[in-house]
């Protein structure tokens, strides 16, 4: 799942957190079969989830040397706020069964090391204790995450909640009317463990035990959604900042610019909804053009590196957020798994910037990158 293997030493010591794919292994040797699956799985033939990682590794970074960084600063600006990298951990639901302090766990750490964080509809914590959660130890800014619902009054209610909570931001998914094709899940009848609630979507545990993840899901989202109904109501009921989660192409980036949605999260949901999409890292360039400026470009999707991440800012994302590092950082070791994950991907991404011969963000351009080709030199982007 994460990227290209790294070899590991023969010797001791195999058992230290280093890079991602130590946390990735750890965590699945604490995790139940079916949470492993249910959490690494993509959809269908799991193209798309593989491709979201390798298709990091066709480009190479074109290095800038003896420039002076001794002072680089990878810190910007994302939902209003300073974020000490351009960093952010996606709304995954059910983190929950990771670790029992789950969202909670997540939000400290993300308030510790000063970036954001999305809350989904699926939390397993309210948007309440996720706030307050990290605004006990720090600013930061939360987006609450939420699916068009069959429901209308407890859509607005989660928006007002959100409200009232201080979010900034929602991000609507748009790429999940119904589920996708999920053979693990249905293999294993998976269904969310007994004692785990959703109280954003205001449902017990005795009432989720019932259905299905597919059954469940299925209940809540209105596959009727649309850009036409959906956009101008959520404008005209609320002040947050709207983002589009789950844009792949130049078309849909021109209309979330036409609604007057403030950006877009290119996002193909981890792979998990419909497979065979390009991974996000290859719909970046076209969303990027299509924008011109025009809306803030955001991407998920296979980051597992401090380099990753400089690739997505190269190829033009203004901000990237991870998904399941997060997961596996929680499985771990709770909140100080998901620190050492943020520390991990920070101190990677500024490493990066300082042997790249970038001493600021702004630095990170596409003459920073090239990409790999079968039949020749690496060609100039
Ligand atoms: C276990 C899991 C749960 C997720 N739950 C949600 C969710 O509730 N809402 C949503 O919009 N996206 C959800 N996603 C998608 C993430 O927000 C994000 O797009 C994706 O995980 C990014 O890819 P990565 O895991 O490769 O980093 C989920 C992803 C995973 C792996
Ligand atoms: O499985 C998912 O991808 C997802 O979006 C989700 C939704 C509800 C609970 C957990 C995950």
């Amino acid at each position: 799942m994460a990227g290209l293997p790294i070899p590991l030493p023969a010797g001791d010591n195999k058992d230290k957190i280093l890079c991602i794919a130590d946390l990735e292994r750890a965590a699945s040797k604490k995790l139940p079969i079916t949470a492993r699956e249910f959490y690494n799985s993509g959809s269908t033939e799991q193209i798309t989830v593989n491709e979201n990682s390798t298709a990091y590794a066709k480009y190479r970074v074109r290095p800038r040397v003896l420039v002076d960084v001794s002072k680089a600063d990878p810190s910007t600006t994302c939902l209003g706020r300073k974020v000490s990298f351009p960093l952010g951990v996606s709304p995954a639901g059910l983190q929950g069964m990771a670790h029992p302090d789950g969202e909670v766990a997540t939000s400290r750490a993300c308030a510790r090391k000063g970036v954001n964080m999305g809350i989904s509809s699926f939390s397993n914590y309210s948007i309440k204790d996720v706030r307050k959660a990290g605004l006990d130890i720090g600013p930061i800014s939360h987006a609450i995450q939420l699916y068009t619902l069959k429901n209308r009054e407890l859509e607005l209610s989660i928006i007002r909640e959100a409200e009232a909570q201080g979010c900034t931001a929602i991000f609507l998914t748009a790429d999940s009317p119904v589920l996708g094709v999920r053979y693990n899940e249905w293999r294993n009848d998976f269904r969310t463990p007994k004692g785990l609630s959703f109280p954003i979507l205001k449902r017990t545990s005795e009432m989720i035990q019932k259905q299905t993840h597919d059954d469940q899901f299925m209940s809540f989202n209105d596959d009727a959604h649309n850009w036409a109904r959906d956009i101008p109501w959520l404008r005209s009921v609320t002040k947050m900042e709207i983002w589009i989660k789950g844009i792949l192409t130049a078309e849909d980036t021109l209309k979330a610019i036409e609604m007057g949605c403030d950006g877009v999260l290119v996002s193909n949901h981890g792979g998990r909804q419909l497979d065979g999409v390009p991974a996000t890292l290859d719909a970046l360039p076209e969303c990027v053009a299509a924008a011109n400026g025009r809306i803030r470009i955001h991407v998920d999707g296979g980051v597992r590196s401090g380099t990753d991440i400089f690739k997505a800012l190269a190829l033009g994302a203004e901000y990237v957020w991870v998904g399941r590092p997060v997961i596996w950082a929680l499985a771990y070791n709770g909140e100080q798994g998901v620190d050492v994950m943020l520390n991990t991907l920070y101190s990677e991404f500024k490493r990066c910037m300082q042997l790249t011969g970038c001493n600021s963000i702004k630095d990170i351009t596409k003459a920073c990158l090239g990409l790999v080709r079968s039949d020749g030199p690496l060609a100039r982007l």
